[in-house]
């Protein structure tokens, strides 16, 4: 992987996206006029969207995206252990005088979490609800850096403004108009996001390329829904917001939990949208919460954390092994992702432990004391 220097990366802010004609035209924000969009978009259909699009698929339209490889090492997080009391006077003057008997009066969330990951490959974050996984996300993706220590660097650098349009992220709550149809989504997103060096023919052309990347075309006419308003299903709902992300080419896309909610075939085809696109020399993350077999030898890496600890980093076909060497073996037979969840959450009731795990004096804090042992 070739590196790049800082005034490359710093050269891109030069071709930041200036905005759409659309929003120009009177939009005051992204998704705070629906209905003008709508008129400009019929418009703009009735004379644009049935012209010949020529099937020039390149995205050389956009610039070029720069891989991204994406390195962190030791990262830490944590919150003040009190900030939930702030509301309540007299739970905030207990705290305030407990902190200064105290030296630490922090919630640590992530502790030492390291890693690495290169254009093409997806590397999945696991673990039980709660360890950490979304927070870390949100870090990498640099939308956290308040009390975050250690290191996160893209091609060497550190997290810079510039980098903000090479990044996607896919959040959990898909933030979508129900009432729009998945084809007026991205259309609307491409007049707002893409650069307006960009032609109108040439957004529109984009906007066919991410239809039939993501296979959006049945559904292109049906709304997102939600709510009350009928709409897409929910896999056509998750690869619309990654066709939302994906318009403007970034280079590294994060995605929370797209699987959750999902029956087994949709996750499975989302799955392979996401390979797809990471051979196309995407960098992707994803955090995954109980993912199946199949999907689960789809990862080239996986990061297991435990209680915001890294117990696993690896592929995801060498765990089993892994676990067996250090004396963690399934007594019946499991799928690998469950068998990874019960030893992130410390749950050993079907899984053989090495002989000295419990000393004999301990009766307690079991879970406490195997994920310790797991610890990297
Ligand atoms: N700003 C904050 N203040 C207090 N606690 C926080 C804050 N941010 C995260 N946490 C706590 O940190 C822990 C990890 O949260 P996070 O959302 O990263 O977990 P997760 O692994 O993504 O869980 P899930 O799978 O349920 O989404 C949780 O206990 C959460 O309550």
């Amino acid at each position: 992987m070739e590196h790049v220097a800082q005034d490359e990366i710093e050269d891109l802010s030069l071709s930041l996206p200036t905005v759409g004609s659309m929003q120009i035209a009177g939009s005051n924000g992204f998704g705070h006029n629906i209905e003008f969009m709508s008129q400009a978009y019929l418009r703009n259909r009735s004379s644009e969207i049935d012209i010949e699009v020529e099937h020039d698929t390149s995205i050389a339209h956009i610039d070029q995206p720069l891989p991204i490889f994406l390195k962190f090492a030791n990262v830490e997080y944590k919150v003040k252990a009190n900030q939930a009391f702030s509301n309540n006077p007299v739970k905030a003057v207990v705290s305030k005088v407990a902190s200064q008997f105290e030296n630490d009066n922090y919630k640590h969330i992530l502790k030492g979490i390291t890693g690495s990951i290169s254009p093409g490959e997806i590397l999945a974050l696991m673990g039980p609800s709660g360890s950490g996984k979304t927070t870390l996300l949100k870090i990498l993706g640099g939308r956290l850096h308040e009390n975050v220590k250690g290191t996160v660097t893209y091609n060497d650098i550190p997290y810079n403004p510039a980098l903000k349009r090479r990044v996607g992220f896919v959040t959990q709550d898909d933030v979508l108009f129900p009432q729009l149809t998945v084809e007026e989504t991205l259309v609307f997103a491409a007049f707002l996001r893409l650069p307006c060096k960009m032609s109108r023919r040439q957004k529109y052309e984009r906007v066919e390329v991410i239809i039939k990347e993501l296979g959006l075309e049945r559904c292109r006419h049906t709304r997102i829904g939600g709510g009350l308003v009928k709409g897409v299903s929910g896999g056509e709902r998750k690869r619309a917001s990654i066709g939302h992300e994906i318009l403007v080419d970034p280079s590294l896309l994060l995605l929370d939990e797209p699987t959750s909610g999902l029956d087994s075939t949709s996750a499975n085809r989302l799955l392979q949208v996401l390979q797809g696109l990471a051979k196309m020399g995407k960098t992707i993350i994803t955090t995954i919460h109980q993912p199946s077999s199949r999907i689960f030898h789809m990862f080239e890496k996986i990061l297991l954390i435990a209680e915001g600890y890294p117990v696993y980093y690896g592929k995801a076909g060498d765990s089993m092994e892994y676990f067996s060497s250090l004396g963690f073996i399934p007594e019946i037979a499991m799928n690998p992702a469950e068998f990874l969840l019960d030893l992130a959450t410390g749950q050993v009731n079907d899984i053989s432990v090495p002989d000295d795990l419990y000393p004999p004096q301990v009766t307690n804090e079991r879970e406490k004391i195997v994920i310790r042992k797991l610890c990297l």
